[in-house]
């Protein structure tokens, strides 16, 4: 499965109605990220949002406070950035240094505007299987699925870590589309569990965990893992040779799933400027 291909698909569909925004409403959607102290990860991610969002028609700005900025400091940041009518989206880059609490951090960001999907708010709201802005990786998931014309309805999805930016809420769009989910942990069976699964979507960062001997033949995979080998190598959460043997679809990584994220963060920040950006002029 390419997830590049899906990606730029993505993308191009955001950019026609970004063009169309600012011609009919003059309006242009606006992203700020802010990514705080040097960790080089983040810093090679952030770069991939700031190009996609050029590429789409975004205005973005990128802020950089450094390591030492304090929570308080960075909480008036944010405060500014859900003030200023410019911005439509908001996304701070994790992992937040060790001295701010990332759940604080996120719940300030104006859930209009928390494109990332984050906020207690729209978490809740997914949940409670209400419209909400959808964590971006797993909302890609649901994306690359419906491109193969995969439909979860009825089949055995098994999703393989339970973080609150990934598992959690791809159980839930799966559990929407009516797929029967299973949520695996440390404390699971994982092979008895990954040989069921029609579906599988793996997500825990420990490279290569599931064999390509436990796949059930014409699965799909979909691996989220990025895992860099000694040797600079990535690799996904999934043995991927193997498994691509037996699976009809897999992701790849790279290429896979990471740039979906990216894609699905602009269609997040489109969709913000279009629903909050579109203030109506009251005569
Ligand atoms: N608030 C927040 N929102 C995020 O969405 C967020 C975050 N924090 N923190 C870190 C993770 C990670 N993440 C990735 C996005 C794209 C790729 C991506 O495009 N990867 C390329 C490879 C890039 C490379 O070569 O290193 C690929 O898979 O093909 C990877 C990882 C977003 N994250």
């Amino acid at each position: 499965m390419d997830g590049k291909a899906v990606a730029a698909r993505v993308r191009a569909e955001v950019k026609a109605e970004v063009d169309r925004l600012k011609l009919e409403h003059g309006l242009t959607p606006g992203l700020a990220v802010v990514r705080v102290g040097e960790d080089p990860a983040s810093k090679v991610y952030v770069n991939g949002k700031k190009k996609a969002a050029e590429e789409v028609g975004f205005r973005s700005w990128e802020l950089h406070p450094d390591e030492g900025i304090t929570q308080a400091a960075l909480l008036e940041l944010i405060h500014q950035l859900n003030a200023d009518p410019a911005v439509h989206g908001i996304l701070v880059q994790l992992p937040l240094p060790r001295h701010i609490d990332p759940d604080v951090i996120i719940s300030a960001v104006k859930p209009e505007k928390d494109v990332d999907g984050f906020h207690p708010l729209n978490a809740g709201n997914l949940l409670l299987g209400r419209s909400t802005t959808r964590a971006c990786t797993p909302y890609g998931v649901m994306r690359l699925l419906e491109e193969i014309g995969c439909d979860p309805a009825g089949k055995r999805a098994v999703v393989v870590g339970r973080s609150n930016i990934v598992g959690k809420p791809m159980a839930l769009m799966l559990l929407q589309k009516n797929a029967t989910v299973t949520i695996c942990h440390s404390k699971s069976d994982l092979r008895r569990e990954v040989e069921g699964a029609d579906i599988l979507v793996v997500a825990v960062g420990v490279a290569e965990l599931v064999k390509g001997a436990w796949i059930k033949p014409g699965a799909v995979v979909i691996d989220v893992g990025m895992n860099r080998k000694p040797d600079g190598k990535l690799v996904g959460d999934v043995e991927f040779a193997a498994s691509a043997e037996r699976a009809s679809f897999i992701t790849p990584v790279p290429g896979g799933v990471g740039p979906m994220t990216i894609a699905m963060l602009m269609r997040n920040t489109l969709d913000a400027a279009v629903r909050y950006g579109l203030v109506p002029v009251v005569k």
